[in-house]
């Protein structure tokens, strides 16, 4: 039986990394929206979000505000800077103007490919917060960190250092993604997915108090798919997915998100 915490309602996530350009985001996001409407999607029961690459958000605001769609979007990734001579970069500003309600923050891709450091994620959050954007922070372990020091050292580490800069009343949300289990179809099982989140909201009891860490929601992210999404859902810490290759196609997208169908 899956008991949803009423203070946490569930959130799928859809990390679409470098896919998708503007005019695919438009068709997309329609569908998406669309194909939910047809099969009566509870969103104030399970919560959509999608994650473009920067040049789609405009277009994918547009659209979600002139059809009031009920979709959530974000960035995935925002500068730790206000403002000023930093060529490629975005401000947490310029995405709060885009209406964006989220923003990933500390995906493994940038801590690997980009070298993001964990003081950089941290600058990240509390830019993000600043300009009242949610952050999503993303932490997980390598497979050569789960060897080496177990399930959930890494995470734990990454969040706290995250969270170095946050206040008591900040609205986030976590992500555990094993590093290992990302575009590998060798998915976490739910009870090691389990095990981590209870550590990563321990982290936040200690670090925010009780109360946040009873309403931030932890998702799970890593090969998740439509036939997977339910044995997550079951566990008690985990509130959700960050999906990346499955967020792509519509129907298996919409499929994850309405898990609630296919949980006992
Ligand atoms: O990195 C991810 C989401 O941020 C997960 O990617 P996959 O779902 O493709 O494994």
């Amino acid at each position: 039986m899956v008991t949803i915490n009423p203070r946490r309602t569930p959130l799928i996530a859809g990390n679409w990394k470098m896919n998708l350009d503007h005019l695919q985001a438009i068709a997309f996001v329609q569908k998406l929206a669309w194909s939910l409407k047809d099969a009566n999607h509870d969103f104030t029961a399970v919560e959509v979000a999608v994650f473009p690459p920067f040049t789609d958000i405009r277009s994918v605001q547009t659209l979600i505000s002139a059809d009031k769609l009920p979709l959530a979007f974000g960035a995935q990734d925002v500068s730790a800077q206000e403002s000023g001579a930093f060529t490629g970069e975005i401000s947490a500003a310029f995405l709060a103007k885009l209406e964006c309600q989220y923003v990933i923050i500390g995906h493994s891709e940038r801590r690997t490919l980009h070298n993001e450091t964990d003081e950089q994620v941290a600058a990240k959050v509390t830019a993000a917060l600043g300009q009242n954007l949610v952050p999503l922070i993303c932490v997980g372990e390598t497979a050569a960190d789960l060897e080496l020091h177990g399930p959930s050292a890494v995470p734990v580490a990454q969040l706290r250092a995250a969270l170095a800069g946050v206040s008591n009343a900040a609205d986030i949300v976590v992500a555990y993604e094993p590093v290992w289990a990302i575009g590998s179809g060798k998915a976490a099982t739910p009870e090691q997915a389990e095990q981590v989140a209870a550590q990563l909201r321990l982290v936040l009891q200690e670090t925010l108090g009780q109360d946040v860490a009873d309403k931030t929601r932890i998702l799970y992210g890593g090969s998740v798919k439509s036939g997977n999404i339910a044995a997550y859902m079951r566990e008690p810490n985990v509130d959700g997915a960050l999906v990346g290759g499955a967020s792509l196609d519509v129907t298996e997208f919409g499929n994850i998100v309405r898990y609630l169908k296919h949980v006992g």
